[in-house]
């Protein structure tokens, strides 16, 4: 058996990617965001208070003939970015792309941080990353990518996400099609709870790839490659314009410039991010100033190569193997 779901930029910068999930019985179809960098699957619900859940879509286990309240479970998760979330527990049917998995833990919000009060185009997210980051007390809960994985054809999952197209998450199998290069494999750590793998080089602008690796993490779920200064730094040496901007905390520079493609080696193949997905947005409506896709990791302490290295490649996540593939598209 299979999935196949379609997801989409939630935004002109592609700050997020969106994938409608069914849950309940009758389907109640809601936004989410795939994030390969946490392991809760949660959902703003009945039980988020009316002010915060304003303008988004809601779950209703109530109204849901297969919810089951998992007693005495609750949840709490802080992101990177400081939002937070938490509240109680149900088990529900959860479809994506068409494979349901029968009782998937759905973790009801009973609070949600203003970033996500704000975010009002997603109701939650639905974490990709390894069981050992799941949040819920006083027993952890599976995935829904855990729970699938034993009746999928293969135990794993494809990204690919793009820029300012519909991409799509499939499941339990390779469509090899949506890839221009072979795919490289990579040994991934799951340890930490996320994808983690090393790439061994990297170039800028289509020099040779290098030898200094890189640890870090494939996450669907932030918008920017985040690597290390010195990296930061040899490829934002090379755009003239670079500067670093306080208020925007980040490197902006000219959107005029043509920016070098980023390159790094992984598996034994390159892949390459032109200097277009590079340029993000303009630092505001209409401003002429655009804010970088790379940034610097030194204040997270993680290398994240998040949705702008993600847009470069087919990406696939490999349980069964514990490998990341990774290939140029
Ligand atoms: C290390 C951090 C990476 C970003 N996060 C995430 N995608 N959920 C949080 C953890
Ligand atoms: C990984 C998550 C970080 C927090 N998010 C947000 N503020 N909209 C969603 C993705």
């Amino acid at each position: 058996q299979t999935g196949s779901a379609n997801t989409n930029p939630s935004d002109s910068a592609d700050d997020e990617y969106i994938t409608n999930v069914s849950i309940g019985t009758p389907a109640q179809v809601l936004p989410l965001d795939f994030d390969t960098g946490s392991s809760d699957l949660w959902v703003f619900s009945s039980e988020t208070p009316k002010s915060s859940a304003s303008g988004h879509v809601t779950y209703s286990p109530s109204k849901s003939s297969t919810a089951k309240k998992l007693s005495g479970a609750s949840w709490s998760i802080t992101y990177g970015d400081h939002s937070s979330s938490s509240g109680d527990v149900y088990t529900d049917k959860v479809t994506v792309g068409g494979f349901s998995v029968s009782s998937q833990a759905v973790e009801s919000a009973t609070k949600v941080s203003t970033q996500f009060v704000q975010d009002t185009v997603i109701s939650g997210l639905l974490g990709l990353g390894f069981d050992v980051g799941n949040t819920v007390k006083p027993r952890a809960q599976k995935t829904w990518f855990s729970n699938a994985a034993n009746s999928l054809a293969q135990p794993l999952f494809t990204a690919d996400l793009k820029h300012q197209q519909t991409g799509s998450y499939n499941f339990g199998f390779i469509d090899t099609t949506l890839a221009k290069g072979p795919i490289g494999y990579t040994p991934a750590d799951g340890s930490e709870g996320y994808w983690g793998f090393t790439a061994t080089g990297y170039s800028v602008g289509g020099a040779k790839l290098n030898r200094n690796s890189i640890t870090g993490i494939a996450d669907t779920g932030t918008t920017l490659l985040l690597l290390d200064d010195d990296v930061v730094n040899a490829y934002y040496n090379n755009v003239e314009s670079a500067q670093y901007d306080d208020s925007q905390q980040g490197v902006v520079f000219d959107c005029s410039e043509d920016l070098p493609s980023f390159s790094f080696g992984v598996g034994g193949t390159t892949i390459t991010i032109p200097g277009s997905l590079i340029n993000l947005t303009p630092v505001s409506d209409g401003s002429s100033t655009c804010f970088g896709g790379l940034q610097s990791s030194a204040d997270i302490g993680i290398n994240i190569f998040g949705d702008v290295a993600l847009k470069a490649a087919l990406v696939v996540f490999d349980l069964g193997n514990e490998r990341l593939g990774w290939a140029q598209k």
